[in-house]
């Protein structure tokens, strides 16, 4: 379905913004592409909406090379949210709905009205006049009103409520179930990806860290919590990171062999353990 092959991007032939990043996605899952801010979520974005040319590598959609001669076959059945909207600011969803109709092959008026409602937004209020959490509801109602096959998403949920957070996963949950699609999306919020991703992607630098599914994540990365004279038995070379100050010592670690000290805690790390303690290498 989605498939990025060593794909690099550089700025001006000196400085690589990705370098040899490869991963895939298959019909039917979610995958949250994370990573700290300007590690390249939008670049790959970007690149995947051909929007921007990869210095190197390939990428393919559908099967199909993302290629200018592929680009209208490709976009019909690709649903996009921007990290900033890239409509007119005096167009409303009346008349984008109006757009999307005649643009794309495969419009779902139906559809679309539920979303507006679901997602409680105006179809005739102008994009410029609306707030900027609406005006991410009006892109993600547009990205998902033509049974687009594949959904490419720029930090969707930022900006929104927590109430229109809960609202969106359920949307896009629903969405996969009725249309098979995959979707990604890039987030800083982990807490939501915990709820709805099957993949992870984790972009640090312009490099891929890793992509996996949550269950490879949960059985491969363990936060491990006990005091400092506790800890005097680890070997911290073991840990991709921790922290410690004179009381307590909380890492993150993978070797299932590791000695565990008596009395300490060892839990599943979430996403967001395991994004800052890998960055704290
Ligand atoms: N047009 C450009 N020219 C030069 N450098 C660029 C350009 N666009 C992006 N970059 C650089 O590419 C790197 C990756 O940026 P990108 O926007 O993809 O990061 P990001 O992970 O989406 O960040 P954030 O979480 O802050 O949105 C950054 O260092 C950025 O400065």
């Amino acid at each position: 379905m989605l498939e990025l092959i060593n794909v690099s991007k550089d700025y001006f032939d000196f400085e690589f913004v990705l370098k040899n990043v490869s991963f895939s996605l298959k019909e039917g899952y979610i995958m949250g592409l994370i990573g700290p801010n300007g590690s390249g979520k939008t670049t790959i974005i970007n690149l995947i909406m051909n929007v921007i040319k990869p210095t190197g590598g390939e990428i393919k959609i559908f099967g199909l090379d993302n290629t200018l001669e592929n680009n209208v076959a490709i976009k019909d059945k690709i649903g996009f949210v921007f990290d900033k909207s890239i409509y007119p600011e005096k167009l409303n969803l009346d008349k984008l709905g109006y757009i999307y109709k005649n643009l794309y092959s495969n419009f779902d008026e139906e559809y679309f009205e539920e979303l507006i409602k679901k997602l409680k937004i105006s179809k005739l209020k102008k994009l410029g006049e609306q707030s900027k959490g609406n005006q991410m509801k009006c892109q993600i109602a547009l990205a998902l009103s033509h049974n687009a096959k594949l959904i490419l998403m720029d930090e969707p949920a930022a900006g929104l409520d927590p109430i229109v957070r809960r609202e969106l996963i359920k949307i896009l949950l629903e969405y996969r179930e009725r249309t098979n699609a995959a979707i990604l999306f890039s987030t800083h919020l982990t807490e939501d990806l915990e709820k709805v991703a099957d993949y992870i992607t984790y972009i640090n630098n312009g490099k891929l860290i890793f992509s996996k599914s949550i269950e490879e994540m949960r059985d491969e990365y363990k936060i491990l919590k006990c005091t400092i004279s506790q800890s005097k038995m680890l070997n911290e070379s073991d840990f991709f990171g921790y922290e410690k100050n004179e009381y307590y010592f909380k890492g993150l670690f993978g070797d299932s062999n590791i000695v565990i000290p008596e009395g300490a805690i060892v839990e599943n790390a979430t996403i967001q353990d395991i994004m800052y303690y890998l960055n704290r290498k």
